[in-house]
C-alpha cells in the first residue's frame, strides 16, 4: 500500500512510523522534523519500540496515493483538505479528534472513513516520537454500516501492527469518543490536572455533566448515544488514562491554540441547533477560548 500520512506531529508520526513496516509511506510534515525524518527515519520509544524510514515533506505535491490519513490538529482541517484537493486516493481516513470528517469529506474526492484512534503519541524531539500507551484504532464507514474500503484500511492498519477494529457504527463511536473529550479535556487543561484527578470530585461531576449533555445532543442528532454508555466510557477512559496530560493541557502547557471549538464548541454549536441548552458544554468552552485570546492564540 503507497500511504500519505498528512499532519506529521505526534499522532501521525507514530501512525506513520508503524505504518511504514509494512507499506510504504509518505509523511507531510514541517521542519525541523521532516529534515530529521529524511536524514534518520523515525525512532518511535516508549510502549511501543521501532526505527523506520518513512518518506517524508514538507509539501505535497499532489501525487496519488492509496490512502491519506490525515492528523492534523482539528483547526487545521479544511487547509489541509485544500492541499489534498488536488491527489487521487481510494480512501481518506481521519484519525482527528472531534467532528471533522464532514469538513474533509465536503473538499476531497476520495471516499472519507471515520477513525479514533486511543493511541498516546508525543514527539520528543525531531525523529523521536514516544508512543505513550498502546490503544486502538477504530475506523468504518462514516454514515455507518459496512464498506469494503474499511475492511482493506482495517488489514492495511493490522498488517503494520496497529491494533485495528473495523466498526460498522462509527457515527455513535465518533459522538462516544466526543463525550469523553467533551468530559476530560478542557476541564484537565483548565484545572492543570491529569486525567486520573476526573474519578474523584468535583472533577469527576464536572466531566459527566459535559460527557451526558453531549450524549443528549447526540440523541438529537439521532444518534443512539445513552447517557450510560457516554459515562461508562468517561470513566474507563479516566481509569485507562490516569497518568495522561490531555491535549487539550498539553496544548495550554505548551501555550499554543486547543481544539476547544471541535469538541466542547461542537457540542454547543450542534446543541443550539436542536435548541439543547448545553451550559457545562458552554462554559468550559468560554472559559478555553478566553484563555486563547488572552494567550493571543485565537482572534475573539
Ligand atoms: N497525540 C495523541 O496522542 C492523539 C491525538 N489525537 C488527535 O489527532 C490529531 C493530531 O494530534 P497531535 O498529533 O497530537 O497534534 P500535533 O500538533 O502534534 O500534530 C499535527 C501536525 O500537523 C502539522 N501540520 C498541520 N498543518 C500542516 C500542513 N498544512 N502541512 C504540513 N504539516 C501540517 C503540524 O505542523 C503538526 O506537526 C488531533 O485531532 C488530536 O486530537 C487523537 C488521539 C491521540
Ligand atoms: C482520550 C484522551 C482524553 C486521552 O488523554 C484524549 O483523546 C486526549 O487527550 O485528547
Amino acid at each position: 500500500m503507497d500511504v500519505l500520512v498528512f499532519g506529521a506531529g505526534s499522532l501521525g508520526t507514530l501512525a506513520g512510523a508503524l505504518l511504514a513496516r509494512a507499506h510504504h509511506v509518505t509523511l507531510v510534515g514541517r521542519d525541523p522534523h521532516v529534515s530529521r525524518v529524511r536524514e534518520e527515519g523515525v525512532r518511535v520509544s516508549g510502549a511501543v519500540e521501532a526505527r523506520t524510514t518513512p518518506a517524508a515533506t514538507t509539501e505535497y505535491d499532489g501525487s496519488d496515493a492509496d490512502l491519506v490519513v490525515v492528523t492534523v490538529k482539528s483547526f487545521d482541517t479544511s487547509a489541509a483538505a485544500d492541499a489534498l484537493a488536488t491527489g487521487a486516493f481510494d480512501a481518506a481516513l481521519s484519525l482527528q479528534n472531534g467532528l471533522v470528517e464532514d469538513e474533509l469529506a465536503a473538499r476531497l474526492d476520495a471516499p472519507v472513513l471515520a477513525g479514533t484512534a486511543t493511541y498516546g503519541a508525543r514527539l520528543v524531539e525531531p525523529g523521536h516520537v514516544e508512543c505513550t500507551g498502546v490503544g486502538r484504532v477504530v475506523l468504518g464507514a462514516r454514515g455507518g454500516g459496512t464498506d469494503p474500503r474499511a475492511e482493506r484500511v482495517g488489514k492495511t492498519f493490522r498488517d503494520a501492527g496497529i491494533e485495528t477494529l473495523v466498526a460498522a457504527d462509527m457515527p455513535r463511536r465518533r459522538w462516544e469518543k466526543l463525550a469523553v473529550n467533551a468530559g476530560i479535556n478542557a476541564v484537565t487543561a483548565l484545572a492543570r490536572v491529569e486525567n486520573g484527578a476526573l474519578a474523584d470530585d468535583p472533577g469527576r461531576t464536572l466531566a459527566r455533566r459535559a460527557a451526558r449533555e453531549t450524549a443528549r445532543v447526540a440523541r438529537a442528532e439521532g444518534i443512539p448515544l445513552s447517557n450510560r454508555r457516554a459515562l461508562t466510557s468517561l470513566a474507563e477512559v479516566v481509569d485507562a488514562t490516569a497518568a495522561n496530560r490531555s491535549s487539550t493541557l498539553q496544548d495550554v502547557d505548551a501555550g499554543t491554540r486547543t481544539e476547544v471549538d471541535a469538541i466542547n464548541g461542537a457540542v454547543v454549536e450542534r446543541g443550539e441547533k436542536h435548541r439543547l441548552d448545553v451550559p457545562t458544554n458552554r462554559t468550559l468552552a468560554d472559559l478555553l477560548r478566553t484563555w486563547e485570546a488572552g494567550r493571543g492564540v485565537r482572534e475573539m
